[in-house]
């Protein structure tokens, strides 16, 4: 079941184009992983599905429904951290969550069993002001799932914790998915946090989205990089080296993608072909590595 359908959506800041012509799915239950760099516009995605700002063109829905025509419906079918967590510092965190769960009208059996969930223990009982940023998140978290939201978003949740604050969080997160079969929307740039929480995996350059089924096909393809003095010259005799399914270029670096199987025929051939290369490196398909070839790679050969 399609939770989030985002449709041809553009956003300018002034004369500066920050999104072009999104599209976007989210399925039932899947955590979407949006990679991408400072500036590369993940938080204007979230604040535009999230309502805070306009799109200047394009349609989202949650669930069918949009912010325009039900926009009260629309409003709670989400709830979404956006930046850093919002609570009153002087108030207790049992008085934060309880606060938003009057508004919203949750039983106190519901919000008690999520105070457990997010196992602050005593502390729940502490001003927020008290609180180290993990248990800010995770405070947030446990009002963010209050209303049982069809879909979650967070933004960079793990920015600034501790490696024990991330684990913490990440293991809520994937816990709270499964369990309320929510979808999740998390953006980072931290590749091995998306790494480990996503079922999917979206990347954002240059205002638009590359949708990167590379990274569940191509468990078997590796990719190897050869670092050359002349990149033209070796580029033509590779180009047509049947087993290499890809060739890109950056700089003095040719990067070629081929299935694990291939690689010592792949060797054999170049010293067939007296390619001459300075280094050699042999990347899998990691997130890492598609990043790499993202944002990092050059000419396509396709
Ligand atoms: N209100 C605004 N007015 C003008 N420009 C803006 C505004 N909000 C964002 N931008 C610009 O839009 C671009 C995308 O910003 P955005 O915050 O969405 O990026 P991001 O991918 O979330 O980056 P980060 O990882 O640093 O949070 C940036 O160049 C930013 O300067």
């Amino acid at each position: 079941m399609n939770i989030l359908s985002i449709k041809n959506i553009n956003k300018s800041f002034k004369e500066k184009s920050v999104l072009k012509n999104i599209y976007l799915n989210i399925d039932e239950g899947e955590i979407l992983g949006l990679i991408g760099p400072n500036g590369a516009g993940k938080t204007t995605i979230m604040k535009i599905i999230s309502g805070l700002i306009h799109q200047d063109s394009g349609t989202i829905k949650i669930c069918g429904l949009s912010l325009q025509d039900d926009r009260i419906k629309y409003l709670s079918e989400f709830s979404s951290i956006i930046e850093n967590p919002s609570l009153y510092e002087m108030m207790s965190g049992y008085e934060n969550i309880n606060f938003i769960r009057k508004l919203n009208k949750v039983s106190i059996e519901k919000m008690n069993s999520i105070i457990e969930f997010i196992n602050i223990g005593d502390a729940i009982n502490d001003k927020v002001k008290t609180y180290s940023l993990g248990m800010k998140q995770r405070l947030s978290l446990g009002i963010a799932l209050l209303t049982e939201p069809k879909l979650l978003i967070l933004d960079e949740p793990t920015n600034g914790l501790d490696p024990e604050g991330v684990l913490n969080l990440r293991e809520l997160i994937i816990k709270s998915a499964k369990k309320n079969k929510m979808s999740v929307l998390i953006s980072s740039h931290i590749l091995s946090e998306i790494d480990k929480i996503c079922t999917r995996v979206i990347f954002i350059k240059d205002g638009q989205l590359i949708e990167n089924e590379k990274i569940e096909k191509d468990k078997e393809t590796q990719t190897i990089i050869l670092t050359v003095n002349d990149v033209n010259s070796i580029y033509e005799k590779i180009k047509d080296i049947d087993i290499v399914s890809k060739v890109t270029i950056k700089d003095d670096k040719i990067y070629m993608y081929i299935n694990k199987n291939n690689t010592s025929r792949l060797m054999s051939i170049l010293v067939e072909k007296h390619v001459e290369y300075e280094n050699i490196e042999i990347s899998n398909n990691s997130i890492e590595s598609i990043y790499k070839d993202i944002y990092l790679g050059g000419k396509k050969n396709e």
